[in-house]
């Protein structure tokens, strides 16, 4: 054989990236909607009367399916039984139906009159779509993760990871920055709650930014189509060069090969504690500038919306790093150390200048974007590539508890740390600003936990010699 026929259609530079820039378009859709409703929590509290507590059962709901009914899990395994195609189709599908119904529910406030399981049927209904759409966004990032190492192991794996998380972070910062603009530019005379009434008032129009959410996880669901053609020229031209078939096909029995693995656990819980004090921090990031830092609601976004704005160029230039010099252990630890120090900051009672916000959003962006281009690709330099869809559920699952638990303690921690904010908004007198210092504590000591499981990680690699000190790219 030629080596003009052993090449592949991942061997075309054009073709791989433009494979990465087509699934890029569905998780920036995907992303955008699981933030679109972090700026709009005064909102809540004002049109619908929301409190904390059911700020945080909403935003829970993202991992409730994916946590107690193991959706994540069997998406992971469908992922390694079925293939990307069929499962990346199946997620984009599932995120359009959640986002669908989290729509009709915003839309419909005469919900809060009832309530369901003791909650208000207007939070429980929106946390329905939310967590449906849950669990199609997280079944869609195993999915592209693993079609980037299809299409990118021995490769950019790194760098491109990075370019896909930057391109997901986009849909992150327009939905901090671009939902109150749009409530606003949009508001109209609707139904609202009033000292605990149905009142008909004008006011900002809070589905105005899901509907522009779920118009885009349209055009995501639409856009995956395109790739699953070029997946199928891939596999095409990898039977044709005989490149793939030598893959093992995955058997149960593979989970228990990963759930043995000592290096698997310490990426799992390194994960779980990192995000938790990154995405649901990110939830109520829009709502601290209010209260601690005095801004003006509908400019509260734009310092929570540098943080993603950051990791836009940071996480492709440390994925570059990675692949080119290694040091993937180390970069994970030094992301945990920027973690607690920012939110030790933050929890001080002190320095409540919006320019010390600034700063501590920006190295939030350095730890988000140190943190996920070195792990990502330490997983497959861990797990097996044929085990890799149930490796990545796995570690999705586990992260999810925090994404699930921590935006429901800390809006909880919040009520309690504040009664007076409770109080007045009973009595419908003025509202004082809410205390954080308790919430920015929590962060922290997750901080404190992501640093020494990342030391552990390391003496880990050492021991085992997984390599994730290393390069990605092979000379
Ligand atoms: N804001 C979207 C949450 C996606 C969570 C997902 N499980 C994940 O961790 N993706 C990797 C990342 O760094 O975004």
């Amino acid at each position: 054989m030629t080596e003009a026929l052993r090449l592949t259609l991942r061997d075309s530079k054009a073709a791989r990236w433009g494979a990465l820039g087509i699934i890029s378009i569905t998780m920036f859709a995907g992303y955008f909607l699981t933030d679109v409703m972090s700026p709009l929590k005064p909102m809540l509290e004002s049109e619908f009367a929301w409190s904390s507590t059911n700020y945080g059962i909403f935003t829970s709901a993202y991992g409730w399916l994916n946590v107690f009914f193991g959706m994540l899990i069997f998406g992971g395994i469908i992922l390694d039984k079925m293939g990307v195609r069929f499962t990346g189709i199946m997620s984009s599908g599932i995120m359009v139906l959640g986002a669908g119904i989290k729509y009709w529910a915003i839309t419909n406030p005469t919900l809060v009159t009832d309530t369901t399981f003791g909650i208000h049927t207007h939070v429980f209904m929106a946390a329905v779509g939310f967590a449906i759409f849950g669990v199609g966004v997280e079944i869609a990032g195993i999915t592209v993760s693993k079609i980037i190492v299809k299409w990118f192991k021995g490769n950019e794996m790194a760098l491109a990871m990075g370019m896909q998380m930057a391109v997901a972070r986009l849909g992150t910062m327009l939905a901090i920055a671009a939902p109150v603009p749009l409530a606003t530019y949009f508001s109209s005379v609707h139904t609202q709650v009033v000292n605990g009434e149905l009142v008909e008032k004008m006011g900002p129009s809070v589905s105005a930014p899901i509907a522009f959410a779920f118009v885009l996880l349209v055009i995501g669901f639409i856009t995956f189509f395109i790739y699953v053609s070029m997946d199928k020229k891939l596999d095409a031209s990898l039977a044709e060069s005989n490149g793939t078939d030598s893959e093992e096909p995955f058997k149960f029995s593979d989970i228990g090969r990963i759930v043995t693995n000592k290096g698997f656990w310490l990426i799992a819980v390194l994960c779980v504690l990192f995000y938790s004090s990154v995405f649901p921090f990110i939830k109520y990031a829009s709502d601290l500038m209010v209260n601690k830092y005095g801004l003006d609601q509908n400019l509260a976004g734009i310092i929570p919306s540098l943080l993603p704005l950051g990791t836009l160029f940071l996480t492709p230039l440390f994925g570059g790093v990675y692949d080119k010099k290694g040091k993937g252990a180390t970069m994970m630890i030094i992301g945990a150390v920027l973690i607690l120090l920012v939110h030790s900051v933050f929890s001080l009672p002190i320095l409540n200048y919006w320019f010390v916000a600034v700063v501590l959003v920006i190295i939030l962006g350095i730890a988000l974007s140190l943190v996920p281009s070195a792990m990502w690709p330490s997983v497959p330099k861990i797990i097996p590539e044929n085990q890799l869809g149930t490796a990545f559920s796995l570690i999705f699952w586990i992260q999810n508890w925090g994404l699930m638990g921590i935006p429901l303690l800390i809006g909880y921690v919040l009520d309690q740390s504040n009664p007076e904010v409770a109080l007045a908004k009973a009595n419908g007198t003025a509202v004082p600003l809410y205390d954080y210092t308790n919430p920015m504590l929590i962060f922290a000591g997750l901080g404190l936990l992501a640093i020494i499981v990342g030391m552990l990680l390391k003496m880990e690699d050492k021991k085992k010699g997984y390599g994730l000190e290393l390069p990605n790219i092979q000379k």
